[in-house]
């Protein structure tokens, strides 16, 4: 089957800067991908790239087989950027409106249904809605353009708890419902660990671990021992990052290269988080996992 994003030694310069560097990544039909790094990290330069709003400086990038850019593309890619650009003077039902016209495949019904479960006056200007109403509005507008690849850019940042659930909760139904693969932005992995089957760590403009959260996290062990035997479990194993804690030391490892933990020390399965603090305060400059993607 063909995969929905393919991207090979992908790259992205402002000036001389590189952004983003050699990113190899592909995601299955279906797939809820979660893209996780620091400020500055290049997810917004990547996430661009996807929908055609920029152009690789080198690499390849194809989308449903096609060329990124491909007019085929425009139907098939939603995007909701990270500020949720609406008209402020607009009203709900004009933006929806607005919607209508742009997009070939709009779905009234489903965008009518979803504002009235919001309980949203359609008559109200978008400028006097509260910032989480205002990115739930703009999450309608980009579903009922019913695209194939939704991309998504920190979505929830500014939405408290409450507006934080319902989005996500929004999001997952459709999702299941349509089939959607989606790629998803945020700094918060626990925001992500309940929606998302793959994920991403892209860190200086470069993918350092990616591949299907289940492969990724029992690909690698969380150990813990005596600070003294910290240099052993170094020579035994590919360590990803290592904190030392009075006297004991807790290394993340690559599972696959090395032999079973001696029986003194404690050693897990990380879930989500741990993995991606690992590899966010590891330095270890690793590209893609192969085994996992
Ligand atoms: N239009 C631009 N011109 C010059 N440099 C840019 C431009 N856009 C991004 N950059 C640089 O590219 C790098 C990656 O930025 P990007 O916005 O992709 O990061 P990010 O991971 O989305 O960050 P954040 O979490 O803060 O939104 C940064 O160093 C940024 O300064």
């Amino acid at each position: 089957m063909t995969a929905v994003i393919q991207a090979s030694a992908l790259s992205k310069r402002f000036r001389n800067t590189w952004a983003l560097r050699d990113v190899e990544l592909t995601l299955p039909k279906g797939s809820v991908l979660g893209l996780v790094g620091p400020n500055g990290a290049g997810k917004t330069t990547l996430l661009k790239l996807l929908v055609d709003l920029l152009e690789p400086n080198e690499g390849e990038l194809t989308l449903f087989g096609l060329p990124a850019g491909h007019p085929d593309l425009r139907a098939k890619v939603g995007y909701l950027a990270q500020d949720h650009p609406l008209y402020r003077d607009f009203t709900i039902t004009e933006m929806l409106r607005a919607g209508r016209v742009l997009n070939s495949r709009w779905d009234e019904d489903w965008a009518q249904a979803r504002l009235a479960g919001l309980r949203l006056r359609p008559s109200k200007k978008i400028g006097t809605l509260s910032g989480g109403q205002q990115a739930q509005v703009a999450l309608t507008i980009t579903l009922a353009a019913r695209p194939d690849l939704l991309v998504l850019d920190e979505p929830v940042a500014s939405m408290d708890p409450l507006a934080r659930r319902d989005f996500m909760g929004t999001l997952m139904e459709v999702v299941a419902e349509r089939e959607t693969t989606v790629v998803i932005s945020s700094h918060v992995v626990s925001e992500l660990e309940r929606m998302c089957d793959h994920l991403a760590v892209l860190t200086n403009g470069r993918l350092r671990v990616a591949g299907e959260t289940d492969a990724l996290r029992s690909g690698h062990r969380l150990i813990t021992c005596p600070v003294e035997d910290a240099e052993r479990v170094q020579d035994a194993y590919t360590v990803i990052d290592r904190t030392d804690t009075g006297r004991q030391s807790t290394l993340l490892v690559r599972r696959d290269d090395g032999p079973a933990p001696q029986a003194s020390w404690a050693h897990t399965t990380p879930d989500l988080e741990e993995l991606v603090l690992g590899y966010l305060r590891g330095d270890t400059a690793l590209t893609i996992d192969e085994a996992a993607t």
